[in-house]
């Protein structure tokens, strides 16, 4: 507690353990069960902006934690978290990478993320398994966009967020005006515990950057930053109350009182009769965690990791305010064939369902990321919800169709180190070996949770016709999966002799088994395969693992965007499909009815409806009429992924499904509907004169005044660009002859390929952007057909 270090008028900390010493404090610390285990876990993530300070701010807490005895560098490229040869070699974090410390007797398991809008999936599977979060903020940029799209994703998942106010050091550093933007970008209210001692508190060097004032513990706070120190030792003193220090503590008491009635009451009591001096250091920090946990305010502390300045008071403030497992709500839980964003009426009323937190109840565990090693295989990252994870235990998959699998080892992971544990407790993250069908999203049971021997039965009454899907149905207790955006850039890649096939497969098959935003397909015209992705960065990291980590001999193709295919006009088909399916003569027929939904830009390939008939025919056999829907939907379901344009995804599409005839349970099968209705989708769509609608991105460019005439010009011409605003940059600037503005604009992401190296020459490397795509747009005939020319090889 803050409140532990109030107590002492003068006090030196220092870090007191070497790494296997480290590793051994935590074996005994969290052997015993002397203390509530789980209320001293923080699962916590780091997110921010690219270039934020993420990695950094990480390295320091490792340092400190006693876990590693020289602070590791970003830019000398020797930091334990990004520890992959391509983010060494790039200097940022591609993907998340998860370590395990100590800090005052808690432990620590801490993702560090990327910040980088490509890799916008690894940030969300760690959001899916984390506590809480610490957000950092530039103190010169101030909130920038891909903060706030992090923000938005903890905010999905409710979780409650520290705020990092970084690199104070850098000229232009503006702690006041980052606060500013945190109220009114993230739109949350900030608590700030830690302020400059000296009154003015912008850029800070020297003297004044070594020592800060603790609002909450009264206490002077001075950060030791000699030579040989690396910012190891701080020292607590009590403080002279200084005039701006007082102030910063009645406005983080007021803040409190806004919100929390039990400050207001103790503030306005007679002990304290309103003198903030007075209000107890313990009162404060009880009301900054009852509100930190409530999501309602978020903490913000203010340093430079780069400087060894602020990081030990930041892993103060997450033991301190962010919540452990058993603060959190029970995760969402889906029965299978319910929507995954809620917990239906059955469900919740269905103790069988409910996930209980508990270490004593059975196990339920999520996999929210796979590693494919050389040696190990596939290493299935988890966190497990209730129960323990013993090594050698048999799970059973219930995404996978209830497939069993076998823990053959678990590991703790540090960065790429790991060590061998004999289980994993509830409210732990942890990794599995030996689990050979696991994908990131699964859910993993004890084989005799409740939820498995319900779901068993309820799923072999529906798999009673022939012919039904070989894809395993989902079983048992089923946990939120994860949200992975649709792909919007594309290449092809072809192996360089028929001997590297086969290597280049098997490297595909495990990389998107890694990587769930990867995607692999073939174009069946050419017979390519093509790989898609989150972007131009995304694939051209895929391309250099491939060929300078795994050594595989293949060729990459341009990069292309990804388009998607929706319905022209309303059209109409009847299909009657007869086959012989395995020597059986199968039938199915009906109508299928395809529209455009609403112009304008969607965000993705979730808008289509599917309008399905009633149930028909008599009664007698309505399990096998229910079965027959359910194989339509799967049918046009599948069909959705393949236009008829050029292979792109459906979207923005109605589609209905009428005039089903049923041929009796001889001749009728989930296979025949399932096909049929398949192929009546894409006759119908074909009449409907379908078109191309591009990925539109919103593209936000920071560029200096001097530059900004030719910024503009190549974004209206060439990159067909619509710009939506061009504003001052509230970050201080420091050279007024040249201030810095920024430019927001809506760009068909078909034209900004290649932009990064074209803006560098456009102003002399003196601009940055980013890029985000926020949906779909139609395109002109004009453009639709010279795509088509060039995609199908006329040009
Ligand atoms: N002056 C100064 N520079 C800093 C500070 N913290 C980080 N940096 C620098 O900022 C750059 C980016 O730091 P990283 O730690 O890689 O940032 P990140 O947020 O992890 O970046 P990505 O993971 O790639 O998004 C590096 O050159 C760091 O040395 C700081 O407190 N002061």
């Amino acid at each position: 507690m803050l409140l532990r270090a109030c107590l002492a008028t003068s006090r030196r900390l220092r870090s007191p353990f070497g790494l296997a010493a480290c590793a051994q404090r935590h074996r005994a610390l969290y052997a015993t069960d002397a203390i509530d285990p789980l209320s001293r876990v923080r699962n916590i993530g780091i997110i921010a902006h690219i270039d934020a300070g993420k990695t950094t701010t990480t390295e320091r807490m490792l340092h400190y934690a006693g876990f590693t005895r020289k602070i590791g560098d970003v830019d000398d490229g020797d930091t334990i978290m990004d520890y992959l040869p391509a983010e060494r070699e790039r200097g940022i974090t591609i993907q998340s990478a998860a370590i395990t410390f100590g800090w005052r007797d808690h432990q620590l398991h801490l993702i560090d993320t990327p910040g980088h809008v490509d890799f916008t999936v690894e940030v969300e599977r760690a959001m899916r398994v984390l506590d809480g979060a610490v957000t950092i903020v530039d103190a010169v940029s101030g909130v920038q966009a891909q903060t706030k799209t992090v923000w938005t994703q903890a905010s999905r998942y409710q979780i409650p967020r520290i705020v990092f106010v970084n690199k104070m050091d850098r000229d232009g550093a503006n702690w006041k005006k980052a606060i500013r933007d945190i109220e009114t970008k993230l739109s949350v209210r900030p608590l700030v515990l830690m302020i400059p001692e000296y009154a003015g508190g912008e850029r800070l060097e020297g003297r004044a950057l070594e020592c800060w004032m603790d609002v909450v513990t009264m206490e002077r706070v001075v950060f030791d930053i000699g030579k040989d120190n690396s910012g190891a030792t701080v020292w607590r003193e009590r403080w002279d109350h200084s005039a701006h220090a007082i102030d910063a503590r009645e406005r983080l008491i007021e803040a409190l009182s806004e919100i929390d009635q039990r400050t207001l009451d103790v503030f306005l009591s007679d002990e304290v009769d309103g003198d903030p001096t007075k209000m107890p250091a313990a009162e404060i920090s009880a009301a900054i965690r009852r509100v930190t946990l409530s999501s309602l305010a978020s903490p913000v502390l203010l340093g430079a990791s780069f400087r060894n300045i602020g990081v030990q008071p930041l892993l103060d403030a997450i033991i301190d305010y962010l919540p452990a497992p058993t603060d959190r709500p029970s995760p969402l839980a889906q029965s299978p064939g319910s929507t995954p964003t809620q917990l239906s009426k059955t469900d919740a009323k269905d103790r069988s369902m409910q996930v209980y937190l508990d270490p004593s109840s059975r196990l339920v565990a999520f996999a929210f990321k796979v590693i494919v090693d050389q040696q190990r295989g596939p290493m299935v990252f988890v966190r497990v919800y209730s129960g323990t994870l013993d090594s050698r235990m048999t799970l059973v998959n219930g995404t996978q169709g209830g497939v069993k699998e076998r823990a053959t080892k678990l590991l703790q992971m540090y960065a790429d180190l790991p060590e061998e544990i004999p289980s994993i407790a509830c409210g732990h993250i942890g990794v599995v070996l030996g689990l050979k069908q696991t994908k990131t999203g699964d859910t993993l049971l004890h084989p005799q949770h409740p939820s498995l021997s319900k779901s068993s039965k309820s799923s072999s009454k529906r798999h009673r016709m022939i012919g039904d899907s070989a894809e395993p149905s989902a079983i048992g207790l089923q946990l939120h999966g994860i949200d992975v955006p649709p792909p919007v850039f594309f290449c092809a890649v072809e192996a360089d002799s028929p001997q590297d096939v086969r290597p280049l497969n098997e490297a595909l098959a495990n990389m998107t088994l890694e990587d769930p935003s990867l995607h692999v397909s073939q174009d069946d015209e050419t017979g390519q395969t093509l790989l898609s992705g989150m972007g131009e960065l995304h694939l051209e990291v895929v391309r250099d693992r491939m060929l300078k980590d795994l050594k595989i001999n293949a060729s990459f193709g341009q990069m292309r965007v990804s388009y998607r295919e929706m319905a022209g006009l309303e059209a109409s088909t009847e299909f009657v499909y007869a086959r012989d399916i395995a020597n059986k003569a199968v039938k199915a027929a009906m109508r299928v009815t395809v529209s455009p939904i609403a112009e304008g830009v969607d965000s993705g390939d979730s808008d289509v409806e599917v309008e399905l008939p009633e149930p028909f025919g008599t009664d007698e056999s309505g399990g096998q009429r229910e079965a027959v829907l359910a194989a339509i939907t799967d049918g046009i379901g599948s069909a959705l992924f393949r236009g008829t344009l050029l292979g792109f995804p459906v979207t923005r599409t109605a589609v209905r499904v009428s005039d089903v005839q049923y041929f009796g349970e001889d001749l009728s099968t989930t296979a025949a509907y399932r096909a049929c209705a398949g192929q009546a989708f894409f006759q119908a769509l074909k009449l409907s004169n379908p078109v191309l609608l591009e990925p539109i991105a919103k593209s936000t460019i920071l560029c200096p005044e001097s530059h900004i005439g030719s910024v503009l010009s190549d974004l209206n011409g060439v990159r067909k660009g619509r710009v939506l605003s061009l504003d001052d940059s509230d970050a201080e600037n420091l050279d007024s002859t040249n201030a810095t503005k920024v430019l927001v604009a809506e760009v068909p992401l078909s034209t900004m390929v290649g932009y990064s190296s074209s803006l560098r020459s456009l102003t002399a490397g003196s601009a940055t952007f980013t890029m985000e795509v926020v949906g779909f747009g139609a395109m002109a005939a004009q453009q639709q057909q010279q795509v088509l020319r060039e995609s199908l090889g006329y040009e």
